[in-house]
């Protein structure tokens, strides 16, 4: 079964609006919904947002109620020069840029019996891909670096840029993305650009927050009919 994630409920509602929702299921103080389309079950929910609320829910999804791959979509801190507020972007791969155990000679992100970069899955991108070009929409892919903060400063997303060759930056996806490597689950995750992580981008998150969440559920809903 399909499982989507997002981390705000601003991000899922206009994914539910295309969904023939079943069943509403309360467990770990999260809603599942169990959703029906083009014959499909689905289940959906929010996390709340940050790496430890997207951990949970994410490992609910497949640990409860079975998903086999699991798509992410929401919004995003742009971080490459060419991304503008609005443009959609698929992770490659996720980190987590707060993570420091450099002191122990370990590299940023790295924790021990873990990894830095948690991969993507190449088929779910590939879909991605061909739908983009079916729709003539520009669908970038790169790294997109997490942590637990809203980054709002050039000199700290010029350091993200750096250490992690990130294009974008949030706070949920290196997270899910270590759920599902440690689960052996297909992790998919689309974000649209909602501001670009500098002084200021608290002011376009709250402008840009609706309609670049609708902006990836619209594009999240045509690689469904894919899948
Ligand atoms: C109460 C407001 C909560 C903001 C949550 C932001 N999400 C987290 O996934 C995405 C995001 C968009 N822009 C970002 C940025 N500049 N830094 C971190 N995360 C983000």
């Amino acid at each position: 079964m399909t499982g989507i994630l997002c981390a705000m409920r601003e991000e899922l509602d206009p994914i539910l609006e295309y969904m023939n929702i079943k069943e509403k299921i309360k467990h770990a103080n999260n809603i599942f919904y169990i959703a029906e389309f083009e014959g499909e079950d689905i289940v959906l929910a929010y996390s709340k947002i940050g790496k430890v609320n997207a951990s949970i829910t994410a490992t609910i999804m497949i640990e409860k109620f079975g998903v086999d791959k699991l798509l992410f979509s929401g919004v995003a801190g742009g971080v490459d020069e060419d991304l503008k507020i609005g443009d959609l972007i698929i992770a490659t791969k996720t980190c987590q840029h707060d993570v420091d155990l450099t002191v122990f000679g370990y590299e940023p992100g790295y924790i021990p019996e873990s990894k830095v970069f948690f991969e993507c899955d190449e088929d779910l991108n590939n879909i991605a891909q061909n739908v983009a070009g079916k729709l003539g929409i520009k669908l970038k892919d790169g790294v997109i670096a997490s942590g637990d903060q809203f980054v709002h400063s050039k000199e700290r997303k010029e350091w993200i840029k750096k250490i992690f060759n990130a294009s974008a930056i949030e706070m949920e996806g290196g997270a899910v993305g270590c759920v599902c490597w440690n689960e052996g689950v297909p992790f998919f995750m689309l974000r649209a650009i909602s501001d670009t992580a500098e002084e200021g981008a608290g002011v376009d998150f709250d402008e840009f927050l609706e309609e670049s969440s609708k902006i990836s559920a619209k594009f999240l809903i045509e690689m469904l009919k894919e899948l």
